[in-house]
């Protein structure tokens, strides 16, 4: 079908207007943060019900058109990228809050809310939605649905898969299916609701979601810590947890840290310089628990495990300490990185940054590392930087195979490839260092069931 057929088709099922052809429509709905896939999208629906995409899943099917669901498009492994004539569904008008319950303290919302306003939305009924991450602003809750989003308070409260007390999906067949109906206790077999988060969109789409919210933290406190080696930021973690809750446990490099402050005209947290930075945050509910956090301090820089260190004393303090952390991503997004989201258990952390630093540094000694991330996940970003005279086809070339190595180490220490971006395009044919192949086969065949026409984000995550 033509890109003007397939207009007037769907146009005929969901009313008119809701599907563009114009070359800025196919540019900006095709793509994500990765920037590295040129879209080329046949055409973008912009549907405002679950039927409206039932429909179109439907059309889909018919005529073997492939989808791809797109969200806020803030994905850093091209799981929304459409580069391969798809029909993208845009679920930017599926944004309105369906219903609040404050007893159960659960919100029903369209897939296309802005994280951010669901934020927003549970600060006003004097709750907490507690995921969260710089792109927050863009990126929709079906996007962070669908890619099992993490971010910066995985420590205390878990990925979004935590907080999902019920889906409205319409299959890759194009059935409707409603799981798990917001109950915390049903134990009636599979658990569909977890088939779909994560599933980056391969299985169906999520055209609604039950989210459970909490209380909201009180007097949110920041630290941030100068430290000396891996293994000492080990140490200091160690030393703040078995003492107290956190809420976040980052950490940063010296050199993510100088480009940050350069970048964005910030102020260092104070004078020394260490190799490492930890940012911790807790709620600091009385002077009980601050005097504990003084006190670790304390006996951590007798320690030697910190040399340095500077607390907020208020919430616009506590925001710029954070700005130090969560800008480091866009800083280095000017520089061509090229990107890795690795996870190991926590304790094997040290070890395992260590062999990689020293493979890259070893093998590759013109590239420059960025090292930072969610250290009490075990989840760290491995940025390399592509040096100024090199071509970028040449640096990505290369980084593939640093990739092969760097991921085998990571397949050593029982680690994940992707820890929290996903695997998308970007991704995919490194899935095998993380996942048995009798796993791969699984999920195929799980594919095969929700999605026989294989229209659903095809070539994402899995080839079949
Ligand atoms: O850009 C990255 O590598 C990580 C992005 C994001 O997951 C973060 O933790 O800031
Ligand atoms: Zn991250």
């Amino acid at each position: 079908m033509t890109p003007e057929q397939i207009k007037q088709a769907v146009e005929a099922l969901i009313g008119p207007d809701k599907v563009r052809l114009d070359g800025e429509a196919l540019e900006i709905y095709g793509r994500d943060w990765t920037k590295i896939h040129t879209p080329r999208p046949r055409a973008i629906a912009f549907p405002r019900t679950t039927e409206d995409v039932q429909a179109i899943v439907q059309f889909a099917n018919q005529q073997k058109i492939a989808l791809v669901p797109s969200g806020g498009r803030t994905g850093l492994s091209a799981g929304a990228v459409a580069a391969n004539d798809e029909l993208v569904i845009v679920m930017d008008y599926m944004n309105k809050v369906v219903e609040f319950n404050a007893v159960d303290r659960s919100v029903t919302v369209q897939a296309g809310m802005i994280t951010e306003q669901l934020q927003q939305f549970a600060e006003e009924q004097g709750l907490y939605y507690p995921v969260d991450f710089a792109s927050a602003g863009s990126s929709q809750i079906g996007g962070n649905i669908a890619t099992n989003a993490g971010g910066i308070k995985v420590i205390k409260y878990g990925m979004t898969r935590d907080w999902v007390l019920g889906l409205k999906v319409v299959t890759g067949k194009g059935e409707v299916l409603e799981l798990n109906r917001g109950l915390i206790k049903n134990n009636t077999g599979y658990d569909l609701r977890h088939l779909f988060i994560g599933a980056e969109g391969t299985l169906g789409i999520i055209t609604e979601a039950t989210i459970k919210l909490t209380r909201a933290p009180r007097n949110l406190t920041v630290m941030v810590l100068g430290v000396p080696s891996m293994q000492d930021v080990m140490e200091v973690l160690k030393s703040f947890q078995n003492s107290m809750d956190l809420t976040a446990f980052e950490f940063f490099s010296e050199n993510a840290l100088t480009k940050v402050t350069a970048h964005h005209q910030l102020q260092r947290p104070f004078d020394t310089v260490t190799p490492y930075y930890a940012l911790l945050e807790f709620e600091a509910e009385n002077e009980e628990v601050m005097d504990t956090a003084m006190q670790v301090f304390e006996q951590c820089m007798e320690s030697g495990w910190v040399e340095d260190g500077s607390i907020s004393q208020n919430e616009t303090q506590a925001r710029n300490l954070w700005s130090l952390r969560e800008f480091i991503s866009e800083t280095i997004s000017h520089e061509t990185p090229y990107k890795n989201d690795l996870s190991v258990v926590v304790s094997r952390v040290p070890e395992f940054l260590k062999e990689v630093d020293t493979f890259v540094e070893e093998t590759y000694p013109g590239f420059e590392i960025v090292w930072f991330g969610h250290i009490g996940d075990g989840n760290l970003h491995l940025n390399i930087l592509k040096p100024k005279a090199m071509d970028k086809d040449e640096f990505f070339d290369k980084c593939h195979h640093v990739s092969d190595k760097v991921f085998a180490i990571t397949q050593a220490y029982a680690g994940s490839v992707s820890a929290e971006h996903g695997v998308g395009l970007v991704k995919k044919d490194f899935l095998h260092f993380t996942r048995s192949a009798e796993e791969i086969a699984y999920m195929k065949a799980i594919k095969q069931v929700f999605d026989p026409n294989g229209i659903m984000n095809p070539g994402k995550m899995l080839d079949l």
